[in-house]
């Protein structure tokens, strides 16, 4: 095999063989039984944008599976002709800068990656420490996942933590659209991240005696370009956003040992309050003093 992925999960880019991948061992995981206890059985290969300027894809030999190369960029590049038609109808829906959003997302910066679910005894998923994907939510501005009619993806609820609902496609066509975590970011929660996993399909019992179908799927992640600030958009900016800033701002100082020892979070008072983002300048002064201005010391 000429495209094994490297050990390491960055560049993501080549085949994974089961068990290499876990998602719940990824830095950050938070959900489900726990960082690092879950084991996914799933075999990947993953790909990026062709012209990457940063990593080059993994290609088998041309002989070897010819046409695949071509297929498989050509998919790429549909998905980002896609991928930008989302976002327009996203900005439109959220009442921001169609261009701004698509500018942010203009370098197809993305992931590509095809997974193979390979078949197993149910009994094998019975533990509840062994699952086909374990749940997650994706990195990307948002994921278009393409299914076979195996089932086993699902998605959990938002008004119900805990609860997943099944989730089908009526043909491999179909293009099921997840909001990830730097869309959720962007929008200052306003569209939360969709968490998702990959169990045994519905018909079958996790102690059945019976082998659960292999299973593929595509998942293509459009990405924030890497230089885009992925801070919330000025539209979402709210005066709790500024006043959460300020005070990981003080953390991070402190931290830092930038500001002097007696300034902490313990100390340190930020008032929100209502309609501060109505007020003019003049109007804030007004209300609440004008702030003494020191110059600027080295
Ligand atoms: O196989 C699927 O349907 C889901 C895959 C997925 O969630 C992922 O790779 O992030
Ligand atoms: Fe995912």
């Amino acid at each position: 095999m000429k495209v094994e992925h490297a050990p390491e999960a960055n560049p993501n880019r080549g085949y994974s063989y089961v068990g290499q991948e876990n998602v719940a061992n990824i830095s950050g995981y938070e959900k489900g039984v726990g960082p690092g206890t879950t084991r996914d059985i799933k075999e990947t290969l993953d790909m990026g944008c062709p012209d990457d300027s940063l990593v080059d894809n993994l290609w088998f030999p041309e002989e070897g599976l010819p046409g695949f190369r071509s297929f498989m960029e050509n998919f790429y590049s549909k998905a980002f002709q896609t991928e930008l038609n989302i976002l327009s109808a996203l900005a439109i829906t959220l009442g921001i800068s169609e261009e701004h959003l698509r500018l942010l997302h203009c370098r197809a910066e993305n992931e590509f990656r095809l997974l193979h679910y390979p078949a197993i005894p149910a009994s094998e998923l019975s533990d509840g420490f062994a699952t086909r994907i374990a749940e997650h939510t994706d990195f990307d501005t948002s994921t278009m996942l393409f299914q076979d009619s195996v089932g086993g993806l699902q998605v959990e609820d938002q008004n119900q933590p805990g609860i997943f609902h099944n989730v089908e496609s009526s043909a491999c066509t179909d293009i099921i659209l997840n909001i990830g975590d730097s869309l959720q970011r962007l929008t200052n929660d306003t569209f939360k991240a969709a968490c998702h996993r990959v169990t045994y399909p519905p018909t079958v019992k996790a102690n059945d005696d019976e082998i659960i179908p292999e299973r593929y799927s595509i998942a293509y992640f459009a990405k924030p370009n890497r230089n885009a600030p992925l801070l919330p958009l000025t539209e979402f900016i709210t005066d709790e956003t500024l006043s959460a800033q300020l005070t990981i701002a003080i953390r991070y100082m402190h931290s830092q040992e930038f500001v002097p020892e007696g300034l902490h979070r313990g100390n340190t008072l930020f008032q929100s309050f209502r309609g501060l983002n109505q007020l003019s300048t003049e109007q804030l002064y007004e209300l609440h003093a004008k702030p003494i201005q020191e110059p600027v010391k080295d």
